[in-house]
């Protein structure tokens, strides 16, 4: 059997989990070592939860990685950055999850020719359904791309955008789950007002959104979806005029350019 491909994970955070436990849901024959800041008691229930290695500190054992992730906040990417500089190795392949941080400014901080990615998964890699966004700095090689679509083919699905475009889609694909789960908690609340328990609005509104996500899955046309539930001068029609009228989509939007300003920002923090 060919050596396990050995992933250093620095940041053990929830985004860490969520990929490290898809990963290892799947056949990949990986070693992984997962390493935070300070969290000892983290580090230790992650190491007992799943076949992890655990390092209170990364630097001892970087030299036997072949990919690093780099999963911890962007504010501290230059200072873990600046440590790695003399030690990294030139087939090592460097991916930070973080937002913000592109492949221009890992390259910037790293040695020439250092091959670099940029993936913005969400937290659905946990059930490997991360819808993905990604981009290669200018050294990364043939292999090294095979590989990279085997470790993001294990959390989901993915999409390769230019840099520009991940840090405009960050808050699509990134951020927006907790858009809907806020919708969730919103509709669970409503449910609530009419008496029921709080199982049951937790049923109604769980399996609601399970049903419709399946159908998106199944027919992919949101459009014509909601036209189906929509009967001409309906019930439904009043809710979403409520909706318009509150400006709905504008909103959106509007969470989408707040989420994204906040995201360039903190990559350049
Ligand atoms: N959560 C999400 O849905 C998504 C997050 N991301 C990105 O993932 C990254 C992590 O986010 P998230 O998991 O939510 O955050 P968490 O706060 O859950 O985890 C952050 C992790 O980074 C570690 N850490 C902090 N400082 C350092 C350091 N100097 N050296 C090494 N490790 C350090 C922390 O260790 P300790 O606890 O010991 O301080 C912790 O393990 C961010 O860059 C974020 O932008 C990207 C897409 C989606
Ligand atoms: O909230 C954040 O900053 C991260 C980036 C995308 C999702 N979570």
């Amino acid at each position: 059997m060919q050596k396990p491909l050995h992933i250093l994970f620095i940041g053990a955070g929830r985004m860490a989990e969520a990929i490290f436990s898809g990963m290892l849901q799947n056949e990949l024959n990986v070693k992984i070592t997962i390493s935070n800041h300070r969290d000892q008691e983290r580090l230790h229930t992650l190491g007992i939860k799943y076949p992890v290695q655990t390092v209170s500190n990364w630097v001892n054992i970087f030299p036997q990685a072949d990919v690093i992730i780099l999963a911890c906040p962007p504010s501290v990417h230059d200072k873990v950055l600046d440590q790695m500089n003399p030690m990294i190795q030139s087939h090592q392949f460097v991916i930070t999850v973080a937002a913000g941080i592109g492949p221009t400014k890992l390259e910037a901080a790293l040695p020439k020719g250092t091959a670099v990615a940029w993936l913005m998964p969400n937290t659905a890699a946990d059930v490997r359904k991360s819808m993905s966004i990604y981009t290669f700095g200018q050294y990364v090689t043939k292999e090294q791309q095979a590989l990279f679509q085997q470790i993001v083919g294990a959390i989901g699905t993915a999409e390769q955008l230019t840099e520009q475009q991940v840090h405009d889609l960050t808050a699509i694909t990134g951020s927006a789950p907790a858009f809907l789960y806020h919708f969730v908690e919103a509709l669970e609340q409503s449910a609530l007002s009419f008496g029921i328990t709080k199982e049951q609005a937790r049923k109604l509104v769980l399996e609601m959104v399970i049903g419709s996500a399946a159908m998106l899955d199944k027919h992919r046309e949101p459009a014509q979806l909601r036209e189906q539930v929509t009967s001409p001068g309906g019930a439904t029609a009043a809710g979403l005029a409520t909706l318009a009228d509150n400006q709905f989509v504008d909103i959106i939007g509007q969470a989408v350019d707040a989420t994204n300003k906040r995201a360039k920002q903190q990559g350049q923090e």
